[in-house]
């Protein structure tokens, strides 16, 4: 659906040139949501730009649902765009406009038939949960119903690809997961392709199938969600995966204290998808009778599957402990020797 090759955008800056994106590549397939994490200044919102051809390439081609929209011009520009939608972080409504009127505004300048633009924004108002909201002005709503305004109006022209520009980063915790909610519900139902730029990885973790991680203008990574978290390779994006676990350090995230300096070594365990399921620590107390205590745990659920990471105490060493590791990697466990005790 999504092509770009070898994307290069330098600005001209007063202090010299800036190269806000630099030889991009990347592919987002039909029906994807695909995330692009990155810091402030990584060049995000530049990107996006480039795929709904606000911003032209320095060097490279943007094709979207198979126009080159580097090049289009005029006419064809105006067509493409029709099909590349926007949803934006601060929302970007019409003040003096109702709810229904915000959503039929592009129909009526695409000169749509009244009862045909009705009979569309009463879907939308119902696609998205609006319902009773229709003569509502944007003051009169919370920040996650103008979001769902946005929402709808992005939709109205049945576009191709929706891009989503921090859309949730205005919004507080429960609201941001209700709206990431009804993305994920849009892209099932109407299996729309979904790009959404962010600096959460929350965000990613939660509805993403693939993430770009882009540092000064580079991808840096790229991947399945799933294989992301579990495999980080880069320093970055090892911090963004940080952001969706409880402790933000390096260090493990159990209290010291819970780790018994003579009780054996301390390992890390991660399991995605099927090893999610096997009573392992069962079957190697059994096998081992040892008395393996558990540190830690956690599932964590990704849009492409599930996580989990466990900590144990093992009280092992030399080679019964390398017989355990050869164990769990048999059942597809990854294990980090945290300390050997
Ligand atoms: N029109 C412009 N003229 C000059 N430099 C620009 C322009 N737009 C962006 N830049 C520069 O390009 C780089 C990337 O900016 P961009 O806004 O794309 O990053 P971002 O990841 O979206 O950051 P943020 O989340 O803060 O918006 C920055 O160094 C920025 O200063």
């Amino acid at each position: 659906m999504i092509v770009l090759r070898n994307v290069s955008k330098i600005f001209n800056a007063r202090s010299g040139p800036v190269t806000a994106v630099d030889n991009v590549n990347l592919q987002v397939e039909q029906g994807q949501i695909y995330g692009i994490i990155g810091y402030s200044g990584a060049g995000k919102s530049t990107l996006i730009r480039l795929l709904n051809g606000l911003e032209k390439p320095t060097s490279g081609s943007v094709v979207v649902a198979g126009q080159d929209i580097a090049q289009a011009s005029g006419e064809a520009l105006r067509q493409a765009r029709l099909k590349i939608s926007m949803v934006f972080q601060h929302f970007n409504l019409l003040w003096s406009r109702t709810v229904s009127e915000n959503i039929a505004f592009s129909l009526q300048i695409a000169g749509a038939p009244k009862a045909a633009i009705q009979r569309r924004v009463q879907e939308l108002i119902e696609l998205v949960g609006l319902n009773g909201k229709e003569q509502a002005y944007p003051s009169q709503l919370s920040g996650g119903q103008k979001q769902r305004v946005g929402i709808a109006r992005a939709l109205a022209n049945s576009p191709d690809v929706l891009l989503c520009d921090e859309a949730t980063s205005a919004l507080d915790p429960q609201t941001t997961d209700a709206i990431l909610d009804l993305l994920l519900d849009i892209n099932r139902q109407l299996k729309l392709t979904i790009v959404l730029i962010t600096h959460e990885m929350h965000v990613v973790r939660k509805i993403c199938h693939r993430v770009a991680v882009m540092e000064a203008g580079r991808i840096v990574e790229e991947g399945e969600v799933l294989s992301v978290f579990t495999h980080p390779q880069q320093p970055i994006t090892r911090q963004f995966v940080k952001q969706t676990t409880e402790y933000s350090s390096a260090d493990t995230p159990f209290n010291a204290d819970l780790v018994d300096a003579a009780a054996g070594a301390v390992l890390k365990l991660t399991f995605v998808g099927q090893s999610t399921r096997q009573p392992i620590v069962g079957e190697l107390t059994l096998k081992y009778a040892l008395p393996f205590n558990i540190l830690h745990g956690k599932m964590t659920q990704t849009a492409n599957g599930t996580f989990g990471e466990l900590w144990l105490q093992v009280p092992a060493s030399g080679s019964q402990l390398e017989n355990i590791l050869a164990d769990l990697h048999a059942h597809a466990i990854s294990t980090e020797v945290v300390k050997n005790v």
